[in-house]
């Protein structure tokens, strides 16, 4: 067995759920996945175990609920700590820093690995290709899924790597949060600017919190809990929660202006929208720190704050009787489950397919009755591969234009995403939110492909300077913080053909991207698994190549059956919803009918509200579209 050699006789942790070791559709007959044995040369001896270490202290014990607590704390009985905030991500290959620690991987040749720049520059070029069937509420949706289930720690240190014009800073080479991203001096963008960097500053490691033992390799954290639970909408402690609760009737707190509700102003309006000299504007506060990144994503939380006080509202006048406790956590029960149906039912066909979903027991369209698939053995803990490689492949279905759209579907105008970057008051100007939450579900996303947006690879947070960052190689240079396995390794965990020459890339990757990466790198171990398998071809009937494929299904594989709560089970009634709620909320639960429900006025949606508009998905009287009847929920 090949994978024995990577831990000196212990074997990698293997992907494992349902029967997915099948291979998948392959171009090439004669996969060879006996190629795998020749990395192992390659693998440093290593000591360790691949477990999660942490600091933090899960509680010793746990009192059944039948509601989550807001860290996920307890969700797993035997295990109270897991899926909690500060934790390790999970790893699925073992780590590949340069001195098994923390360093930097390097090429097999002991050279640095190429400028992640030029390979921003070079791999995925700027180019809008419109994608003609899936709309932007497809792409911006999933960064919100994304927000629910991690975020890497940041540091506070005070290091300036590279300062706000883009000049390495003092520390840029001594500090060891610095990794600054070096501006080779031939950059079509910043090189004529003279600017020498862009800005990075490190994960927070396990290691940096001196959890993990001096020869063991730091554990990048995620401060947010793991499970699929709104930790984005409520936050991730009682008292983060708390913060948001106006304890009144069940609700989250809002601040009306001009008749609607919106999220409260953050008091930290510098560290959350950066714009001191703009604190008079809206900057929010929500669960999750980055609601005001992009207008879009601001929207989504808006809508969802608004649909937790609308649920709460419809519980607190049939049942006169709850208090304010009752009220809330029935309502954001609800609103957990709803927002599940949604992911698994509606927005993960998107980009996995409909059949694999189903063949992988990721979903059970034709279940009538509960799906008791929670597993205890499982962690929840997001992997590494999935948050700082998979998932980021579908920044390249952003657009940087936003349209403004009006109920009969007209164009009004469009907008430049980085003029609005952590700058929300957009979405309260006159109608636009109705307007943008139209542009939502009718402007194209940008196709899945190579190609990137330039609004977040020449200008991400740019303020009002010219230029700003690459997310591009934000992304790349992440997972060299982070020590990812490269890409033939991730291809043999996950049970695909291992190529033993670039060549044998072609199976999922066109020869002019394989001969792109021969240019890049030295050698098939050095390539990484980010850049490469963003440009494998889609899978059949999904939007991602077979490596991504494996690891985001893994993930939310995982992230279902570890959930004690998910809505689809029955096993402990007193945290199952009843046979008639369940039914009620997969009937009426829908992305079309919670923008209908939370907009300012719109009236008309497409049923299929991450699809275009086509001939078979045609706007419809939002009072058409099915609804959960709460009135199941009257005591
Ligand atoms: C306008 C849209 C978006 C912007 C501006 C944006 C920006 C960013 C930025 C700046 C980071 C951190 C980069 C770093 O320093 O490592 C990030 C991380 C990430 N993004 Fe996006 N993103 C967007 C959309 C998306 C979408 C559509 C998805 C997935 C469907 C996504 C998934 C992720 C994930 C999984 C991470 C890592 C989360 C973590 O564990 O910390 N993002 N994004």
């Amino acid at each position: 067995n090949c994978y024995s050699n990577y831990l000196n006789g212990k074997e990698l942790p293997a992907i494992e759920f349902g029967d997915f070791q099948d291979k998948l559709p392959n171009a090439r007959s004669n996969g060879n996945r006996a190629g795998g044995c020749i990395y192992a040369q390659r693998m440093r001896p290593t000591k360790y175990e691949i477990v999660s270490q942490s600091c933090v202290v899960p509680p010793e014990s746990c009192e059944k609920s039948r509601y989550r607590t807001y860290d996920g704390s307890c969700n797993n009985l035997e295990n109270p700590g897991w899926g909690i905030p500060q934790q390790p991500y999970k790893r699925l290959l073992p780590f590949n820093y340069a001195d098994g620690i923390s360093k930097f991987p390097v090429s097999v040749t002991g050279e640095e690995l190429p400028n992640v720049r030029e390979i921003s520059q070079t791999a995925f070029p700027d180019k809008v290709v419109q994608d003609p069937k899936w709309n932007l509420n497809a792409q911006q949706w999933g960064q919100f899924v994304s927000h629910d289930m991690s975020l890497t720690a940041s540091t506070d240190s005070n290091a300036v790597c590279c300062d706000a014009n883009g000049q390495l800073g003092p520390d840029a080479f001594t500090d060891p949060v610095c990794a600054p991203i070096i501006i080779p001096s031939n950059d079509t963008t910043h090189g004529p600017q003279g600017t020498q960097c862009l800005n990075f500053v490190r994960t927070v490691t396990t290691r940096d919190r001196n959890c993990t033992s001096s020869d063991a390799p730091a554990q990048p954290i995620s401060v947010v809990s793991a499970y699929m639970d709104l930790s984005m909408v409520y936050g991730n402690s009682e008292s983060q929660a708390n913060e948001l609760r106006s304890f009144q009737g069940g609700r989250l707190l809002t601040v009306v202006r001009d008749g609607r509700e919106w999220p409260p102003q953050n008091p930290n309006v510098a560290d959350n929208c950066g714009r001191v000299e703009l604190s008079d504007e809206p900057c929010y506060l929500t669960g999750d720190s980055r609601m005001n990144q992009n207008p879009q994503l601001a929207i989504l939380h808006i809508v969802l704050l608004r649909e937790h006080n609308r649920i709460a509202d419809s519980l607190a006048a049939l049942n006169p009787s709850w208090d304010d406790e009752k009220i809330f956590q029935e309502a954001r029960r609800i609103h957990i489950a709803e927002n599940q149906h949604i992911n698994y039912y509606e927005y993960l066909p998107v980009f996995l397919g409909n059949d694999y979903l189903v063949k992988h027991k990721l979903i059970y369209p034709e279940a009538e009755g509960y799906v008791d698939d929670y597993d205890p053995k499982v962690d929840p803990a997001v992997s590494d591969e999935h948050a700082t490689a998979a998932y980021r492949h579908f920044h390249t279905l952003i657009q940087g234009y936003l349209h403004l759209i009006t109920e009969d579907r007209q164009l009004e105008a469009y907008t430049r995403l980085s003029d609005w970057f952590n700058r929300p008051i957009i979405v309260e100007v006159r109608d636009f939110f109705d307007k943008l939450t139209l542009g939502l579900i009718s402007q194209p996303q940008s196709l899945r492909d190579q190609f990137w947006d330039s609004e977040v690879t020449q200008y991400l947070f740019r303020r009002n300077r010219t230029f700003g960052s690459d997310l591009r190689s934000l992304d790349i240079q992440r997972g060299r913080d982070h020590g990812l396995g490269n890409y033939i390794d991730t291809r043999s965990v996950c049970g695909l053909p291992v190529p033993t020459s670039f060549q044998d890339m072609t199976d999922y990757i066109s020869q002019p991207n394989v001969d792109i990466l021969a240019t890049i790198y030295k050698d098939i171990r050095d390539v990484e698994l980010f850049v490469a398998a963003s440009l494998e071809e889609s899978a059949p009937n999904t939007e991602v190549g077979p490596t991504f494929l494996c690891l985001l299904a893994e993930q939310f594989y995982r992230t279902r059956v570890s959930d004690r709560y998910f809505y689809e089970n029955g096993a402990d009634p007193e945290i199952a919803f009843t046979l008639d709620q369940l039914r009620s909320i997969r009937s009426g639960s829908s992305m079309a009918r919670l923008l209908c429900d939370n907009a300012d006025k719109i009236q008309f949606m497409q049923p299929r509200a991450f699809e275009l508009v086509s001939e078979g998905n045609v706007p419809v009287p939002c009072d058409s579209l099915p609804k959960i009847d709460l009135s199941l929920w009257q005591e």
